[in-house]
């Protein structure tokens, strides 16, 4: 089966969150199943990191939005990778989003539609004249008009969409419809229309064949009031119609302390005289004081989301029973701000770096006893599966994919609510755990012992396609 896996970061190329983690593992899980073949914008970044393009057609001009050409290369791997040029939208510096300051770009409308528009031609066969796809896999809403775009042509090519994070939602004024070429009476409820804006997201949510996202619970938790969005009419529809899968998120197997190369000391299970060599060096690097306490890393993009204020708020008791934070991620400025303050305030024993750098992640999970991922809500989550496989006990809110990937008691700590009780709570029993040796060796083994391969998620993105081609076939 040939797929069009349409993403707009990538591990290999672009990071942003953890849609790159994803994108760069979940096609290269489901290579030796099906012909996939990975999207991207030709982004300034990307376009000078491939060594060899090979154009192979180009999109008209549509609306608002410019011609393009789209070219054909591969990941180091031989993953085969199509990039959308057109370096008016995208040779732009900052990142996938927005320029430097992290301000959105204003035509985001005009990049993301130009994206999706290609993405749905290039499925059709139209571009690339050696290959169309029997089935698109678009990822959030950069992607998520590529569904309507082939609705739009009156195309039957099936199509999924998979939600990572229904907090973003592409929000445009009702003259973006104009811009990106979409027909006026899309303009409504049961189509783009949002309160009065054009949303991308519900492009893909209405037009797709069927959506998935990245947890059986938070497929559950989005057509609710309370996590929904907004939208949870129209997925409890889906729903009900079983036409929204959650599908747990996996990660690589690079995530093994016995062979990554980025730590201070590779480990196993057992040789905590290892980890403890990895805790020195982050107490090190970091400036912070010798202490036999633990240490409790934060590691995630810096958003509300992610409940940061939650780990500032219970700072001041952490360090009094004797831990220590160590926080790296970058994000909103209050948040970043917050944070330095924080660190500014006791140098001693709380330690930030503002930015994101995978070998500085990866000594965080080694060097750490506990992980915090306090998370107002959480969709898949990723970080609590590192910490996991490198030892680090995760604190985390019982909600999306922590509640399914945290075992509480035996592999980590699960908390009921996202507030600052509740929070401590969870904390406290790490504590507790922390002072009584044997079971925290018993937790930090059977954290280290789960594999939270790629191979499962594989298999059921595979059958889903499967199963969402068939009836095309059929007809
Ligand atoms: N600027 C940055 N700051 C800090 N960390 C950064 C970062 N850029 C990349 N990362 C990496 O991304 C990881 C965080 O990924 P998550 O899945 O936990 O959250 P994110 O909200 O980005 O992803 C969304 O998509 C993923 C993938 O489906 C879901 O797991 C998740 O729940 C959903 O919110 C970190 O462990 C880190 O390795």
């Amino acid at each position: 089966m040939r797929v069009l896996f349409i993403t707009t970061e990538m591990d290999d190329f672009v990071r942003v969150g953890g849609l790159a983690a994803v994108s760069a593992a979940l096609p290269r899980a489901l290579r030796r199943r099906s012909d996939v073949r990975v999207m991207l914008p030709g982004y300034r970044d990307i376009v000078e990191q491939l060594t060899h393009i090979d154009i192979v057609g180009q999109c008209d001009a549509l609306a608002e939005m410019p011609a393009c050409s789209v070219g054909r290369a591969a990941t180091k791997d031989g993953l085969p990778v199509y990039v959308l040029l057109c370096p008016q939208l995208y040779d732009r510096p900052g990142n996938p989003y927005g320029d430097e300051s992290g301000q959105d770009w204003p035509d985001n409308d005009i990049r993301f539609g130009r994206f999706a528009s290609a993405a749905a031609e290039l499925a059709l066969g139209k571009v690339d004249k050696n290959w169309a796809a029997d089935l698109v896999h678009a990822n959030d809403w950069q992607a998520a008009l590529t569904p309507a775009y082939l609705a739009w042509k009156g195309a039957k090519v099936p199509s999924i969409l998979t939600i990572h994070n229904l907090a973003y939602q592409g929000l445009f004024p009702p003259d973006s419809l104009r811009r990106i070429g979409a027909p006026e009476s899309s303009f409504h409820i049961d189509g783009l229309e949002f309160y009065d804006h054009v949303s991308f997201l519900k492009g893909g949510l209405v037009y797709a064949s069927h959506l998935t996202t990245v947890s059986a619970t938070y497929a559950k938790e989005i057509t609710t009031r309370e996590l929904g969005c907004g939208l949870e009419g129209l997925l409890k529809r889906r729903s009900d119609a079983d036409q929204l899968t959650g599908i747990l998120n996996g990660i690589d197997e690079s995530w093994d302390p016995r062979a990554c190369a980025q730590l201070a000391q590779t480990f196993g299970a057992g040789d905590w005289a290892g980890k403890q060599a990895n805790a020195d060096y982050v107490r090190k690097q970091f400036g912070l004081a010798l202490s036999r306490g633990p240490i409790f890393a934060l590691v995630a993009r810096l958003v509300h989301q992610k409940g940061v204020d939650l780990v500032l708020s219970a700072a001041d008791k952490i360090i009094d029973a004797g831990g220590q934070i160590v926080v790296t991620g970058s994000g909103e400025p209050h948040i970043e701000k917050a944070l330095v303050e924080a660190h500014l305030r006791r140098p001693d024993a709380i330690g930030v770096v503002i930015g994101f750098n995978d070998g500085q992640a990866r000594r965080m999970f080694a060097g750490s006893d506990f992980t915090l991922m306090p998370s107002r809500f959480e969709p898949c989550g990723l970080s609590q599966m590192y910490a996991q496989r490198f030892g680090s006990l995760p604190i985390g809110h019982q909600t999306g994919g922590l509640a399914e990937t945290i075992k509480d008691g035996e592999t980590g700590f699960l908390f009921s609510k996202p507030s600052p009780e509740s929070f401590l709570g969870g904390v406290q029993r790490a504590f507790e755990a922390f002072r009584a040796k044997d079971r925290l060796d018993t937790m930090r083994r059977n954290a280290m012992a789960r594999s939270f391969s790629w191979d499962l998620s594989a298999a059921c993105y595979n059958a889903l396609y499967r199963k969402t081609v068939a009836p095309s076939i059929a007809a």
